[in-house]
C-alpha cells in the first residue's frame, strides 16, 4: 500500500496547533480546514488532467482540468471538519456520507449512516476522516465502497496510528493513505499517542 506522509513545515504547524490541548474548538476547526487543504493538493498532486480549449484576452490556449473528480466522503463526525476545505479545492466533485461512531468500550466501529451512490466503478473516492487509529471505521468505510465497485480509494487522514496503518495494508483493498503524520502508538483505549484526543469532540464537543 502506498503511504504518502506529507511532510511540510506548514503542515506541521497547524497539526501542532491541533495537537495542543489548550487549542479551542474554533482554532481546532481552523487548523484542521487548513491541513485538509494542504492534504487534498498532495492527494491530487498526480491526477490525471483533461485538456480544455479556452480562449485567454490575448489568444488560444489548452489549459486543464481534472479528468476524474474525487468523490468524496467524509466519516462523520470528525470527517465534516474536512469535507468543506477539500470540496472548496474541487468544486465540481460529487459528496457522500458515512457515519460511524466506535464503541467507547470496545472501539469497534457502529455504523449509523450510508448515503453513497450505487456504482463507484469508474470513480476515484477521497475518505475524508482526520484519525486513522485501529483503523476499524476506515475498513467499514472501504468496505462500502468496495461493495460499490470501486478501485481507487484514497484515505485522507491528520494523524494515522501503525496499527491502523497495517490494517489497511493487510486488507488488500486498493486503497492509498494520504497522511501529515504516523504516530507512536495506540494506548489501552485504543487512542492514538501522542496524538490529538478525539477528533470528533474536538471540533463539537462530545457526543
Ligand atoms: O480507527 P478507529 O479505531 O476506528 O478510530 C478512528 C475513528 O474514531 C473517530 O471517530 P469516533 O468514533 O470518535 O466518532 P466521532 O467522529 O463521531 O467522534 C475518528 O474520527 C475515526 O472515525
Ligand atoms: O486518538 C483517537 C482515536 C480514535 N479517534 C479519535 O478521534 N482519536
Ligand atoms: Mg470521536
Amino acid at each position: 500500500m502506498q503511504v504518502q506522509i506529507v511532510d511540510h513545515p506548514l503542515a506541521a504547524a497547524r497539526l501542532t496547533t491541533m495537537r495542543d490541548k489548550t487549542t479551542d474548538n474554533a482554532a481546532f476547526r481552523a487548523a484542521l480546514s487548513d491541513l485538509t487543504q494542504m492534504l487534498v493538493y498532495e492527494a491530487l498532486a498526480d491526477a490525471p488532467t483533461a485538456t480544455v480549449s479556452i480562449e485567454t484576452p490575448l489568444t488560444a490556449f489548452d489549459g486543464a482540468r481534472l479528468a476524474t473528480p474525487p468523490l468524496l466522503v467524509p466519516v462523520l463526525r470528525a470527517g465534516l471538519g474536512m469535507v468543506e476545505q477539500a470540496h472548496a479545492m474541487v468544486p465540481e466533485a460529487h459528496v457522500g456520507f458515512v457515519g460511524v461512531a466506535r464503541d467507547e468500550t470496545t472501539a469497534e466501529p457502529v455504523p449509523y449512516l450510508e448515503s453513497l451512490p450505487d456504482d463507484l466503478a469508474s470513480l476515484p473516492v477521497f475518505v475524508l476522516d482526520p484519525m486513522l487509529a485501529t483503523g476499524g471505521s476506515m475498513l467499514h468505510t472501504i468496505e462500502l465502497l468496495v461493495a460499490r465497485n470501486a478501485t481507487d480509494i484514497t484515505a485522507v487522514c491528520v494523524v494515522a496510528a501503525p496499527e491502523g496503518v497495517a490494517a489497511l495494508e493487510r486488507s488488500g483493498h486498493p486503497v492509498r493513505l494520504v497522511v501529515a503524520a504516523v504516530d507512536e502508538r495506540l494506548d489501552e483505549t485504543a487512542y492514538i499517542v501522542p496524538g490529538l484526543g478525539d477528533a470528533g469532540d474536538r471540533q463539537f464537543g462530545p457526543r
